[in-house]
């Protein structure tokens, strides 16, 4: 009722009568502060035996599901959360839900075009709640019950979040609805182009980064007059749900979005019964590969990553190259699609103290910041044996970790393992047997280190040239030549090139 109550506000309030609006804004945000009236949790009461519950919204209201998924906690293993997750019966609500956005969408440049401006308020109101500091704690701290990372880690999705909703504030959204036009070949001929929504949509997210990752792509889609039906790893969906919370709070109009909680198969089955016009998945490359064909290529994804990182012959500054690799490599224990997977090191750095600068490094990371914590998709046996699999290929070692983590109590359906490095030749990767398990996406503190000659860099690109994750890569000197021998002869979403280069860490302006 709040959420259509303060839509309502918003719309007559709105644009012509800006005042009255800002000053129900204020009242509401300031209540908000003090105690988070849009918050059906707090984070740092759940626990096993006050479990939360996560709810599914639809059609304009909250609702239950028969079967509930019971969450543990990664840390100490107890059931925590309970997710009203619907099954293949209780789907149709989602579906009709869907089936009642028209291929045109809910807005577009010829229809309820107030609603670009409406959209350029529910930001605003929702970027000024997330600056907070209550409310940003909030998050944060949700984010680690859910996904372990350090508070620092945690908070920069909840700051991107913050600065992506200030960005689309006011007048923005409708700017990113511009138009084109283009003078024809005779008087009165001219040919325009327009944003035009999709309509109906799907947003199905990982659960590596609960909060930015589906925010960001649920504002886009609402931008522009799609009706998303949204859904986020069970594990970590509560972040999620209260987030919706916050957007109906700050005037997100109830009927524009659905929040779905299932496993993948019903997920699946509901793509093909309701039929968005559009599927954005972010995820694993097996689910996206499943999807492209199910969906008949009606989808965009953003999968797996095999993030590769090539320092060239230049050595400089390596403390500073040492503590980037240990941030791209372990930070948020290796759980970011552009975590470094491989090094490839010029043979220069390998007499330098790069390895033990990122050994002292990786050994510093602790459970009890988070700093290094649960794996959430690998166990840590999985991870172990794929590093005992390493380790037959002739000339391999480990450089550091492989063990796992001591004195913990996170559960054996999650992983816990050291920071860990195994080095393997160069002309052993390339081999034909060996180059698909060196190349394997391991989404937990692991990456493959290498070591190349100058007249070797033909197999690197090689190497390169094989993989098929092209997600993040960084060229790692400011040689002009050799940036460009690398960069010219790669293909990547995103290459970083310079010195300070990196594989993560992508910043706000990405977007
Ligand atoms: N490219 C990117 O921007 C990006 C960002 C983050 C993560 N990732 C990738 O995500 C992977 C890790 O995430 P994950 O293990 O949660 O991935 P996943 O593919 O197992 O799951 C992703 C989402 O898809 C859902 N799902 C599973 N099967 C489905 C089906 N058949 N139909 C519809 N939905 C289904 C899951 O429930 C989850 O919500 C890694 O490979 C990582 O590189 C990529």
């Amino acid at each position: 009722m709040g959420s259509r109550l303060l839509f309502r506000q918003a719309r007559i309030g709105g644009p012509r009568n800006g005042r009255s609006w800002l000053s129900s804004f204020h009242h509401l945000s300031s209540r908000s502060l003090h105690s988070l009236p849009f918050a059906t949790v707090n984070a740092e009461e759940i626990s096993g035996s006050r479990p939360a519950e996560v709810e599914n919204f639809v059609q304009g209201n909250w609702t239950k599901s028969k079967n509930s998924n019971e969450i543990l906690d990664p840390l100490n293993g107890e059931p925590f959360i309970k997710v009203a997750e619907v099954d293949e019966t209780e789907i149709q609500p989602f579906v009709e839900s869907l089936s009642k956005c028209p291929k045109h969408g809910l807005h577009n440049p010829f229809k309820a075009p107030e609603r670009y401006l409406l959209y350029g308020d529910i930001s605003a109101k929702a970027a000024h709640m997330l600056a907070q500091p209550k409310v940003s704690d909030f998050f944060t701290r949700l984010i680690q019950r859910v996904a372990p990372k350090s508070y620092q880690q945690a908070f920069g999705e909840v700051y991107v979040t913050q600065k992506f909703l200030e960005n689309f504030s006011g007048d923005q959204v409708r700017f990113l609805a511009r138009s084109f036009g283009v003078p024809g070949n005779h008087l009165g001929q001219q040919s325009h182009g327009f944003r035009w929504p999709y309509g109906p949509v799907a947003i199905i997210t990982p659960f590596n980064f609960p909060l930015e990752i589906p925010v960001l792509q649920l504002m886009g889609a609402l931008y522009m007059g799609n009706k998303p039906v949204v859904k986020v790893d069970s594990k970590v969906s509560i972040v999620m749900e209260q987030m919706m919370r916050l957007l109906h709070h700050c005037g997100l109009p109830v009927e524009d979005v659905d929040f779905i909680n299932s496993d993948g198969k019903t997920m699946n089955r509901l793509l093909l019964e309701a039929n968005p016009r559009m599927t954005l998945f972010t995820g694993s490359s097996r689910v996206a590969e499943k999807l492209a064909t199910d969906l008949k290529g009606q989808i965009k994804l953003e999968d797996a990553g095999f993030d590769w990182k090539v320092l060239g012959p230049d050595v400089q500054e390596v403390d500073y190259v040492a503590w980037v690799c240990d941030q791209d490599a372990y930070a948020c224990s290796g759980q970011k699609c552009s975590a470094q997977s491989i090094l490839f090191m010029h043979e220069n750095w390998s007499k330098s103290s790069l390895i033990s600068k990122m050994r002292n490094l990786a050994e510093r990371r602790k459970l009890e910041d988070l700093t290094i914590g649960p794996v959430l998709t690998f166990t840590t046996g999985q991870m172990l044996d794929h590093m005992s699999s390493l380790l037959c290929i002739p000339g391999s070692k480990l450089l550091f970790g492989g063990e796992p983590l001591e004195n913990h109590s996170i559960p054996h359906i999650y992983g816990a393992l050291k920071p860990t490095a195994v080095y393997v030749p160069i002309d052993e990767i390339l081999k034909e047997e060996n180059f698909e398990l060196v190349t394997r996406e391991i989404f937990g503190p692991f990456q493959i280190v290498t070591e190349y000659k100058d007249d070797q860099l033909p197999k690197i690109l090689d190497a390169l040239e094989r993989m098929h994750a092209h997600l993040t890569a960084a060229v790692v000197s400011n040689d002009p030549l050799f940036l460009q021998e690398v960069i010219g002869k790669t293909v990547n979403g995103t290459t970083y090139a310079g010195l300070r280069a990196r594989t993560t860490g992508a910043p706000q302006n990405h977007w």
